[in-house]
Order: structure tokens, then sequence, then C-alpha cells
């Protein structure tokens, strides 16, 4: 059997293939950065354009009450619960993961007074220091020690360590830390665990009770297929919703936000967390993407992962020999995507492109290839490693149409 039969033939197995329909791709296209942006639910033009067109255009403001825009932010956190292993009321949506993040580490130093050190990664997303970094300038101090790896975490746990922060899955190598043994370790030391979840909600096995995890943030544009800039969403274990602090007390927050009170009264648990006005039109197709995820169990998303990217990882390694694997062998310590390093990345992956297999490159040497649960096929990944050996084989990674970098890759 050649390698496309047997791709073909783990196609017509799979549990999940049926996900792919509900969304559009572009035919001839194989799509590998479904961890950057998801592809686009099939449901979101009409219902974009219906929110947009009827319920904004002719209906105005009375579609608050009549078209839901007001439980909206309620209902996508019921739609998500299930794919956290949380509960709906542990779930808040509204934001950026920035920002939420913001308001969870201001959430974690409050619950641990008199401790003022978070841990996370140097290398982590960057926006995850910068915010760390603020935080603690906000509150007037404090310290943010790095690790490199779960090698280093013991060490650096003392009685200061307010919150140990890591993130699921390291978004350049797909390096997936095991987040039940850091929150036991974060616990045992009294202080507080928050995972970082935009790489894993959607694609993987997250289970947030099971963990025993105290907070935690992710996005809704990556394997939610929410769409750009779909809001993003935190979860707060339940033991600590009594006596919550309030780090942004906003309007939408409050337990009666039509009341217009001038004091602010904080909604019951989470709820207190929501911001402002809720975006509708980015809820609208965040709704439409969760719907494209309907019946398929955190479980069989990782199963699904694993098996993808075990699968490429044996293309590679079978049909590309010297590229340097990044990306971990143990199917448990990885996360959806495989990224290999090489010293042309950025042309590697522009190379890539031209050719009709998207993948993405981050500095300084990681070509990035993310394997969605919900719209990877195994035949694409024999196409997209057919690709590979051809630009190598042709010398197009050297190529100096392909070494100028843009802005946003
Ligand atoms: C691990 C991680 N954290 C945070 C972010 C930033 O999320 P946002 O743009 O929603 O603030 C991203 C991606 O952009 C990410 O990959
Ligand atoms: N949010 C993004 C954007 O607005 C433009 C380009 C890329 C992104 C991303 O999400 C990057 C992604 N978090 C990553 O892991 O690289």
């Amino acid at each position: 059997m050649s390698t496309r039969e047997r791709a073909a033939e783990l196609d017509a197995q799979d549990p999940l293939a049926h996900l792919r329909e509900r969304h559009h791709l572009p035919e001839g296209l194989v799509y590998l950065d479904g961890n950057s942006l998801g592809a686009m639910p099939r449901t979101a033009p009409a219902r974009l354009q219906h929110t947009v067109a009827h319920e904004w255009g002719e209906r105005l403001i009375r579609s608050w009450n009549e078209s839901g825009w007001y439980t909206a932010p309620a209902r996508a956190a019921a739609a998500l619960a299930p794919l956290l292993g949380a509960d709906a009321d542990e779930v808040v949506v509204a934001d950026s993961t920035s920002v939420n993040l913001a308001k969870l580490l201001h959430t974690a130093l409050t619950l641990r007074p008199g401790r003022g050190v978070i841990v996370m990664e140097r290398g982590s997303f960057p926006t995850d220091l910068y915010v760390a970094r603020g935080v603690l300038a906000l509150r007037g101090g404090g310290e943010l020690r790095l690790v490199d790896g779960p090698q280093d975490l013991l060490g650096v746990l003392d009685d200061d360590v307010a919150l140990v922060s890591v993130t699921e899955v390291d978004f350049r190598t797909g390096f997936r830390w095991d987040v039940g043994a850091v929150t036991a370790s974060a616990h045992a030391a009294g202080a507080l665990a928050l995972v970082d979840l935009c790489h894993s909600t959607g694609a993987l096995d997250v289970d947030v009770h099971a963990w025993d995890v105290d907070l935690a943030v992710g996005c809704g544009y990556k394997f939610l297929h929410g769409g750009p800039g779909a809001p993003a969403h935190c979860y707060v274990a339940r033991r600590h919703h009594a006596g919550l602090p309030s780090p942004t007390p906003a309007w939408f927050g409050h337990a009666e936000p039509f009341a217009m009170s001038t004091g602010f009264t904080p909604a019951p648990g989470v709820q207190r967390l929501a911001g402002g006005t809720p975006p509708v039109l980015s809820l609208t197709g965040l709704l439409c993407g969760l719907e494209s995820l309907e019946g398929a169990t955190p479980a069989q998303l990782q199963a699904k992962a694993t098996a993808l990217t075990g699968f490429f990882l044996e293309l590679l390694d079978a049909h590309c020999p010297e590229l340097e694997i990044a990306t971990p062998r143990d199917p448990a310590r990885r996360g959806a995507h495989v990224s290999v390093r090489h010293p042309r990345a950025y042309a590697l992956v522009q190379a890539l492109i031209a050719r009709d297999v998207v993948g993405d490159f981050r500095d300084p040497d990681i070509a990035r290839f993310g394997l969605a649960p919900t719209t990877t096929r195994f035949v694409d990944l024999v196409t997209a490693v057919e690709q590979v050996r051809a630009v190598l084989d042709g010398g197009e990674d050297t190529q100096e149409r392909f070494a100028a970098r843009t802005a946003v890759t």
C-alpha cells in the first residue's frame, strides 16, 4: 500500500472526518495554520450577514433582547465549558487572552496576599511576559521568576510564589506541559496554578477539573474557529468564586448592570470578570465556531491530533531526514502542531505557501505546521511532505524572492 493509500484509509476510518465538511477551505489548499487562525465555519457568512443586515440594520437596539445579543457571552461559555472540562458558570467569554490574563494575574496575586512572585516560562508567548511584568508594575512591585522547563520548577518554588503560570503547549516547539503535575507542585508550595490554553482548547483533551488547576485563559480564533479577533475565555475554579476580586470592575460584571447604580456590586462568580459591552459580531463568529465542533469530545479531538502529528513526524523522518524536529516525540508531551528547525525557516515557509501549503514561521528558525483535528486530513500531510521535499530539492528555501520578511507571518 502506498503512503497516500494508507493516509486515505486513515481518513476513511477517522470518526471526526465529518467536521471538515462544516468548514470552508479553498480548493487545493493544504492549510496547516489552524493554530494561528482556524478555518471559517460554513455557517458564518450567512449568520454574520443576518446579524448585520437584519438584527443591526433593521431591528437596532431591540436586538439586544429579541435576538439574544445580551445572552451571547453566556451561550458561548455554555458551549465552550465541555471542551475545557469545566462547568458553564466557571467560564466567562470576553476580551482577548492578554486582557483575561491580566485580570487573572491580578486575581491570583490578590488571592495569595503576602506573596509577590509569578513563575512563568522564559519562552512564553511574549504577550504573557509583557502582561505579567505590567501587572506586577501596576501593583507596585513583585517578581517575575522565569523557568526554562519542568526540570526547573521545583527549584524555584518557595513561600513567596503566588502563582505558577504555564502555557500548556509551547507556540514554537509544540512541547506540552503536564498541567496536573504543575498544579500539584504549585499547590504543595501554597501557590495557585494558571494555564494558558491558546494552543489547546478545541484540539486537546483539556480537563481543568481533573488537573485541579485554579485559573485558565484561552483564545477563540484558533482551534475554536471563531474568526479573527474572536473573544477569548477565562476559567476560575468554583472554590475561588466566593470572594473573587474584580480586577476590572466594569458594568457587564455588575450584579445588575441596568440598575445604573454608582457603586459596583459584583455579579456572582466569574461573571464579575466580564468587561464592557460584548462584541456581538465577533461573538456571532465564535458561536458558529463552537457549533462547528458540536459532538466532538476533547478526548476525540486529542486522539485525532495525536494521530495526525504522529503520522506527520513519520513522513518527515522518512522523506526529509535532514530537517531537525523541534517537537517532542512523546505523544503525551506534544500538542497539535509539529515544528522543524531550519536555518532559513522563513524562506522554507514562504516557498511552501507559494505551493499552496500554508504553515507559518516563528522567529528565529522555526517552521510550524498546525494540524487542527477538525479540518486536517491525513492525505493533506502526504501532500505537505511531498511539497517540503520539492522545496528542499529545488533549493527554493535559498531563493532571494522568499527571503524578505513581512510584518505578519
Ligand atoms: C500562548 C498564547 N498566549 C496568548 C496569545 C495572545 O492572545 P490574544 O491575542 O488573544 O491576546 C497567543 C496568540 O496570539 C498565544 O499563542
Ligand atoms: N493573533 C494573531 C494575529 O492577530 C496575527 C497573526 C498571528 C496571530 C496568532 O494568534 C499567533 C499565535 N498565537 C501563535 O502562536 O503564533
